[in-house]
């Protein structure tokens, strides 16, 4: 549930305004090597330039995965509010109505958590987080498996390995090598990935006008891989300022290019701005997996795309000096200007 004070709701009240619908183009993730990967790689690479902003098809992610998932989370959101409070935290965890910790404010509430690669790291946010069970008497212990909390862990293993698919298609697309000269970043033991479960209950009735559910922003990370059910919300913002709404697509991934990776490429392709509406009376479900480095890497555009005598648009810094810069900022703050050279 999401309760907002009646200055709260004024602050997040929109106009009733309708974007045009945006042409998102379609990456064929299963396109077999020859002349057909070719092409798909040369239409992401042109995607990122253009929009930062595309879909995959032929992802490879069982769908039966993702509605379990969807049904699941849609069962946590359904449970008394006192029973989520129990998973609240900040930043992982629960959280209802607040987006980080400067003031943002949105007709939202949603689960974030840590989802770093098994391996050198605990089970990342998993280990510490009490997770009520949806759909269980019991809250989540070792004897009680909780199915949200492994549904997720699966899910996002999936997404991962998706993920890391489309940076090496995307590394093909800009001939670069090795292989997994990006995406390395994300499947690392310690890479900081995150899973968000987002839920815009509809919204209440106001004279037509619409809610803001997540402020204007970019994505920190390298890559954001999001899914949504069929409701409607999501826009993107074109180069040249314009909104344009993302018509949804249950059966597909949608993926944003994100700050880190406008570095890596030198500015070639920009994160894109994006933000959601509450313009329905139907929920919207929406999970996004984000790709991010290890904290210690050092972050630097590739000298392979540079060029002869290319200047660096940005100076090197690690990944946790970026996060921790994010977490100062309001949502809609540019953070990589600080880091221009
Ligand atoms: C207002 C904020 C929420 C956020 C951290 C920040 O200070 C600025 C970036 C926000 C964002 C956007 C993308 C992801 O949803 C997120 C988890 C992230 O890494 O950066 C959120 C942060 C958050 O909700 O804590
Ligand atoms: O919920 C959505 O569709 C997008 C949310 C988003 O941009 C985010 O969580 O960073
Ligand atoms: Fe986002």
């Amino acid at each position: 549930m999401v309760v907002l004070a009646k200055g709260e709701l004024e602050q997040i009240a929109l106009p009733a305004a309708q974007p045009p619908l945006a042409h998102v183009r379609a990456i064929d993730l299963s396109a077999a090597p020859g002349p057909g990967r070719d092409a798909a790689a040369r239409a992401l690479v042109s995607a990122c330039e253009e929009q930062g902003f595309f879909k995959v098809t032929g992802h490879g992610v069982p769908l039966e995965l993702v509605r379990a998932v969807e049904a699941a989370a849609a069962e946590f959101f359904a449970l008394p509010q006192a029973e989520k409070e129990a998973a609240a935290g900040r930043p992982l965890g629960y959280g209802s109505k607040r987006i980080g910790v400067s003031g943002d404010l949105g007709w939202i509430e949603y689960l974030l958590l840590g989802v770093t690669p098994a391996g050198a790291l605990p089970a990342a946010s998993f280990a510490s987080w009490t997770l009520p069970c949806a759909g269980a008497a019991v809250a989540s212990s070792s004897e009680h498996p909780c199915p949200l909390r492994d549904l997720l862990e699966e899910y996002a293993a999936a997404v991962r390995r998706m993920a890391c698919g489309v940076l090496e298609l995307m590394a093909e697309g800009l001939g670069i090598g090795p292989a997994d000269a990006l995406s390395r970043l994300v499947s690392d033991g310690e890479s900081d990935n995150m899973l968000r479960v987002n839920h815009y209950p509809p919204r209440p009735e106001m004279q037509g006008r619409l809610l803001t559910g997540f402020g204007e922003h970019t994505d920190p990370q390298i890559i954001s891989v999001l899914r949504s059910n069929g409701t409607s919300g999501l826009e993107i913002c074109a180069r040249d300022g314009e909104w344009t709404s993302v018509p949804p697509d249950p059966d597909a991934f949608f993926v944003n290019v994100a700050d880190a990776l406008q570095v890596l490429t030198n500015g070639r392709f920009s994160s894109v701005k994006h933000r959601v509406v509450v313009s329905s009376e139907r929920p919207r479900v929406s999970m996004i997996f984000f790709g991010g480095p290890p904290m210690g890497e050092r972050l630097a555009p590739l000298r392979q795309l540079l060029g002869d005598g290319g200047r660096s648009k940005y100076r090197e810094f690690t990944w946790k000096e970026y996060k921790s810069s994010t977490h100062k900022g309001r949502l809609a703050t540019d953070r990589l200007c600080s880091f221009e050279n």
